[in-house]
C-alpha cells in the first residue's frame, strides 16, 4: 500500500502537486508566486511603530519560524499577513494576488490566550468548525467531512476525546484539537501563533511531526515561536525580527552571532545552527 500521510491523503491538490510541472513565473514584481511575498510591510499601533519595512518570502515545502525577542512584532507580522491588523504600508501577495482576498486558503490557530476555553463546545464541534467554509453555514456536514474530521482527530491522538468539552482538556490536548481543526480545513497555508506555549513534550512532538508532514505535502507552514532552544532545529527557514527584519533565509543563514546580537542585543548565547 502507498505510504502517505494523513494530510496528503485528503489533499485535493495532491495529484496536481505530484504530476504538474513547476509553473512558469509570470509576475514581474515577484519571483515566487507559490510563496507568500511580503514587501515593505509596516504596522503602527496608534503612535507606536510595531514593524518597519519588512521584506521576506515564506516558501511552500518548508517549516518557517518567526523568531525574535518579546515585543519584536512576531504576532503582529502574522496578523498583518492575514489582514487581522491593518498594514500602514506594504503588501502581501500569494499567487500574484493579495493574500487577504484568498483567506479561504488559510488555516490559522491564534495564541491560546485569544481562545475562550469556557465556551461550551465539544472537541468534535471545534474540529467540525474547520469544515464550515467548505460546507457552508446551516448546512449539514457530509460523510466525507465527518471522515476528514475523524482522521484529523486520530492523527493528533484525540479521537477518544470527541465528546469532551474543550475546557475539560489539558493545554496540550487543547492545542492538538486546534491543530486537528486546522487540518480539516485542507488549506494551502497554515499559520500558528505560539503553538508550543503551555504544552507537554508529547504534544510538541506530535505538533512538529504534523508540521513536517504539511511541509512535505508542499504546504506553507508559518509558525510564531520564541523558544531559541533545541526545538529551533525543527525549522527549515527563519524570519528573525526586532521591529525591523534582522535576517531571513535558511536556519543556517539566519542563526549567526551577528544576527542574534542584532535581534537580542547580546542577551542570548550564540549556538551552532
Ligand atoms: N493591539 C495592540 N495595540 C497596541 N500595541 C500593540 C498591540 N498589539 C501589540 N502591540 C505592541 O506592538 C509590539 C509588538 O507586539 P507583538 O505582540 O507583535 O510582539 P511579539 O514579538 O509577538 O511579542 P511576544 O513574544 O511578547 O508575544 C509590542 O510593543 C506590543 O506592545
Amino acid at each position: 500500500m502507498e505510504n502517505i500521510s494523513f494530510y496528503q491523503k485528503f489533499n485535493p491538490l495532491r495529484r496536481q502537486t505530484q504530476t504538474r510541472p513547476v509553473p512558469a513565473i509570470k509576475s514581474i514584481n515577484m519571483n515566487f508566486p507559490e510563496s507568500i511575498n511580503i514587501s515593505h510591510l509596516g504596522v503602527h499601533y496608534r503612535t507606536q511603530e510595531a514593524l518597519r519595512d519588512v521584506n521576506c518570502i515564506v516558501k511552500p515545502g518548508k517549516l518557517t519560524g518567526i523568531f525574535g525577542p518579546n515585543g519584536a512584532g512576531k504576532s503582529t507580522l502574522m496578523k498583518a499577513i492575514l489582514g487581522l491588523v491593518p498594514m500602514s504600508h506594504g503588501n502581501v501577495l500569494y499567487k500574484n494576488k493579495p493574500l487577504m482576498q484568498q483567506l479561504d486558503k488559510v488555516a490559522y490557530v491564534p495564541q491560546r490566550n485569544q481562545i475562550d476555553w469556557n465556551y461550551p463546545a465539544t472537541v468534535w464541534d471545534v474540529v467540525m468548525m474547520g469544515r464550515i467554509k467548505k460546507t457552508g453555514w446551516l448546512r449539514s456536514f457530509s460523510t466525507v467531512s465527518r471522515q476528514i474530521a475523524k482522521e484529523a482527530l486520530e492523527r493528533v491522538g484525540m479521537r477518544e476525546y470527541s465528546d469532551r468539552t474543550i475546557g475539560e482538556l489539558s493545554g496540550g490536548q487543547q492545542q492538538r484539537v486546534f491543530l486537528a481543526r486546522a487540518l480539516t480545513q485542507q488549506a494551502d497555508i497554515f499559520c500558528f501563533d505560539e503553538p508550543f506555549v503551555g504544552i507537554d513534550q508529547k504534544t510538541q512532538s506530535v505538533v512538529f511531526e504534523v508540521f513536517q508532514e504539511l511541509a512535505a505535502a508542499q504546504k506553507i507552514v508559518l509558525v510564531v515561536n520564541h523558544d531559541l532552544g533545541e526545538s529551533i532545529t525543527h525549522f527549515d527557514d527563519l524570519i528573525l525580527l526586532n521591529r525591523d527584519l534582522i535576517a531571513t533565509g535558511s536556519r543556517q543563514q539566519v542563526l549567526t552571532e551577528k544576527n542574534l546580537n542584532l535581534a537580542y542585543g547580546g542577551k542570548v548565547m550564540y549556538f551552532a545552527a
